[in-house]
C-alpha cells in the first residue's frame, strides 16, 4: 500500500482527492490537513498531494523536501522562476521527487498538446479560459502554461510576431500577455473549468477547446501521478509523459 497525505484536504479539490485515495485499493490515506492543522501524521506518508493556494504551495513543497517526502502538486502559480526554485530545493536536499502539473484532466492535457502543435501554423493565437467565480487565481495555471508552451513552439519554429494593430485600448482590454500570447479570463457563475485556444489565418480559424464539468475529471491523472512520482527522480512538470502523449 502506498501511503498518501493530502494538503488542502477540506478545499474543493482536496475533498475530491481524499475521496479518490480512499476509493483506491492500492492507496492508504494517512493524513488530510488544511492550514494550521498538525502535520505529525503526514510524516508517515510516501506521497503528499498538494491542492492549496499559490501563496502556500512553495513552503509546503519545501516542508515535504525537508521531510524526504515525494509530492504531487496541482496547485497553480508555477512560473519558470518558481520551477527553478523547486529544482534548487531538490538540489540542496536530494531524496524527494516532485511532480507539478497545471492540469490533471486528460482532455485539458490533450488540448494543451494539440494547441502547442498547431500554434506555429497560424498567424494569430489567443487563449480564453473560463472558470467558476470562486477560482483562487487569474489567469488560470493551465492558461499561463498553455501560453508559455505556445510562445516557445512559435519561437522554435521561427514564427513572426502576431499581427495586432490595436492602438487605442482600455487597460486590460487585450487580457494578460504571457510571453507575448494574449490570455483572456472569464469568471462566470454556472461554469466550472474550460479553455479555448483560438488560432487564425487569413480566411480560416481553428478552435481547440476542453471542458471539465466536475472535479472527478482530474482524479485519474492525480492518482496516476501519485503512483508514478516515486519512480521519477527530481522535478517532473506535467503528466504528458505518464500518459505517453509526447513532450511535457
Ligand atoms: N492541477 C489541476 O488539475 C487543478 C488545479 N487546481 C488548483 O488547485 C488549487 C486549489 O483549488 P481549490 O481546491 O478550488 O481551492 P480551495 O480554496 O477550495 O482549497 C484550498 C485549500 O487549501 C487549504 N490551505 C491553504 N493553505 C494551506 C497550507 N499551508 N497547508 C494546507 N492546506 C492549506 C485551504 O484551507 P484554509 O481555508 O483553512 O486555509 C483550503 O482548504 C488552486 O490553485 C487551483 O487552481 C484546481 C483544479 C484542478
Ligand atoms: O481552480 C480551478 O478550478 C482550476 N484550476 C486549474 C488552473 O488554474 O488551471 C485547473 C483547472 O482549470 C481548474
Amino acid at each position: 500500500m502506498l501511503k498518501v497525505a493530502v494538503f488542502g484536504a477540506r478545499g474543493r479539490m482536496g475533498q475530491e482527492v481524499v475521496g479518490a485515495v480512499e476509493g483506491a485499493a492500492d492507496l492508504e490515506l494517512v493524513a488530510a490537513v488544511d492550514s494550521g492543522d498538525d502535520r505529525g501524521a503526514v510524516e508517515q506518508a510516501d506521497v503528499v498531494v498538494d491542492f492549496t493556494t499559490p501563496d502556500a504551495v512553495m513552503s509546503n513543497i519545501s516542508w515535504c523536501i525537508d521531510h524526504g517526502l515525494d509530492v504531487v502538486v496541482g496547485t497553480t502559480g508555477f512560473t519558470p522562476v518558481r520551477l527553478d526554485e523547486v529544482r534548487e530545493l531538490l538540489d540542496a536536499k536530494p531524496g524527494s521527487n516532485v511532480l507539478i502539473a497545471p492540469n490533471f484532466s486528460i482532455a485539458a492535457v490533450l488540448m494543451m498538446h494539440f494547441a502547442t502543435k498547431a500554434a506555429p501554423f497560424f498567424e494569430s493565437v489567443e487563449v480564453i479560459e473560463l472558470h467558476h467565480p470562486r477560482k483562487v487565481d487569474a489567469p488560470s495555471g493551465t492558461a499561463a502554461s498553455t501560453a508559455r508552451a505556445i510562445a516557445a513552439a512559435r519561437a522554435d519554429a521561427g514564427s513572426p510576431p502576431m499581427p495586432d494593430a490595436t492602438t487605442l485600448e482600455e487597460d486590460g482590454a487585450r487580457g494578460a500577455s504571457i510571453d507575448g500570447v494574449h490570455v483572456h479570463s472569464v469568471r462566470l457563475q454556472g461554469l466550472f473549468a474550460h479553455q479555448e485556444v483560438v488560432l487564425g489565418n487569413p480566411g480560416e480559424m481553428l478552435t481547440i477547446r476542453d471542458d471539465s464539468f466536475q472535479r472527478s475529471s482530474y482524479m485519474p491523472g492525480v492518482l496516476a501521478a501519485v503512483r508514478a512520482v516515486g519512480d521519477r527522480p527530481g522535478l517532473t512538470v506535467g503528466i504528458n509523459s505518464l500518459l505517453g502523449i509526447g513532450e511535457d
